[in-house]
């Protein structure tokens, strides 16, 4: 098992010769489990983290696959570090990454991709939470790319008994899936930190995918993508589980914490607090509705309470379930 951020590892035996080799980089909960997850497949595979020895080129060095799994914050430094490094245009890029970028707005592969318009770059987005997969529990997962060999190359690379890997060609549908339901995961710990019952948390997650959806569509996505393992599926992961640190943070929220005082205990990264404040600067500027998000960033903030956005949300003028549906 891989129990260290602070070195570069091979996780394979040292007869790389005929095997194909992939490179993670980031070595946190994601990072490492991913190349378990390759190493599974019987792959060779390299981790890399920023405080280990190995240089980045080292690392990266006839790799067919280049993973990054690194949190938001850390997207940009490592493209900029990669492309100081020539790696040839067959390399395939995925990017694990469920965050937007506070600058540009713009999702980790559009930044991948605009740095490398050559190369096939590949998004890898699903319900997976890392520490069930350490411990070889059954999960399923999207490898998502414009183009089909590179995510049937992904999903060659990474499936294996106990990890099922799919395809689709719609990447920023299935990045922005895994990326918005963190803002809904902070909502559902909320809500059960509250004990706010089955029906107010089937409510609240039903009507947080059309948010989703109405984002994603506006930025280019299908629809039909928020209804796969990337948007409902992980929306189901993360907002009923106790393992997800967007969820932890809103029932630490809902139990009277600041959010300081959670950020402090938490393991690890919650990029939905982050996303809130991205996604509601879109949703601004598109003039599109996202009342149960626009709830929580006032809650990060601090400028309501749990109490006060549970109110808000139930008090919003009444409205038909479906836009549109009684016009001609
Ligand atoms: N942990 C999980 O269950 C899952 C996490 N993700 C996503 O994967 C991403 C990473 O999450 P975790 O591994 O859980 O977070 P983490 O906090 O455990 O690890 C983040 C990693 O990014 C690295 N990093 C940050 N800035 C960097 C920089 N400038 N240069 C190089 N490395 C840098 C850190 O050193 C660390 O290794 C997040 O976007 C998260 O939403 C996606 C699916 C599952
Ligand atoms: O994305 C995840 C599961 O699919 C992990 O969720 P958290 O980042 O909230 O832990």
């Amino acid at each position: 098992m891989i129990n260290t951020q602070s070195q570069q590892h091979n996780l394979a035996s040292n007869t790389e010769t005929s095997q194909k080799i992939t490179t993670v980089i980031g070595a946190g909960a994601w990072g490492s489990t991913l190349a378990t997850v390759a190493e599974r497949s019987d792959h060779h595979v390299r981790l890399w983290s920023r405080y280990g020895e190995e240089s980045l080129e080292s690392a990266i060095q006839d790799a067919e696959i280049i993973l990054s799994a690194v949190s938001m914050k850390g997207v940009q430094s490592v493209i900029d570090r990669v492309k100081s490094i020539h790696i040839p245009e067959n390399t395939i890029i995925v990017t694990a990454t469920k965050g937007l970028d506070p600058e540009t707005t713009h999702t980790p592969s559009r930044m991948w991709k605009e740095a490398f318009p050559s190369h096939p770059v590949v998004v890898l987005s699903g319900p997976n939470l890392a520490k069930e997969i350490q411990n070889n529990l059954p999960a399923a997962t999207v490898m998502a790319s414009e183009d089909e060999a590179a995510a049937e190359a992904a999903q060659e690379m990474f499936a294996c008994e106990t990890f099922r890997v799919y395809i689709n060609n719609d990447p920023i549908g299935t990045e922005l899936g895994g990326t918005l339901k963190n803002v809904v995961a902070i909502a559902a710990g909320i809500c059960d930190g509250l004990k706010l019952g089955t029906n107010a948390k089937a409510g609240l997650l039903t009507r947080a995918l059309p948010e989703m959806i109405r984002i994603g569509t506006s930025l280019g996505a299908s629809s039909e993508t928020f209804f796969g393992l990337s948007g409902l599926g992980d929306l189901l992961a993360t907002c009923d589980s106790p393992l997800s640190r967007n969820y932890q943070v809103g029932y630490g929220l809902a139990q009277g914490k600041t959010l300081e005082e959670v950020l402090n205990d938490l393991e690890g990264t919650a990029e939905g607090v982050n996303t809130t404040k991205v996604l509601v600067r879109l949703a601004r500027q598109e003039q599109i509705p996202i009342p149960i998000s626009g709830q929580v960033y006032r809650l990060l903030k601090g400028k309501s309470t749990p109490e006060q956005a549970v109110q808000a949300l139930m008090a919003r003028e009444l409205k038909a379930e479906f836009d549109d549906i009684f016009d001609d």
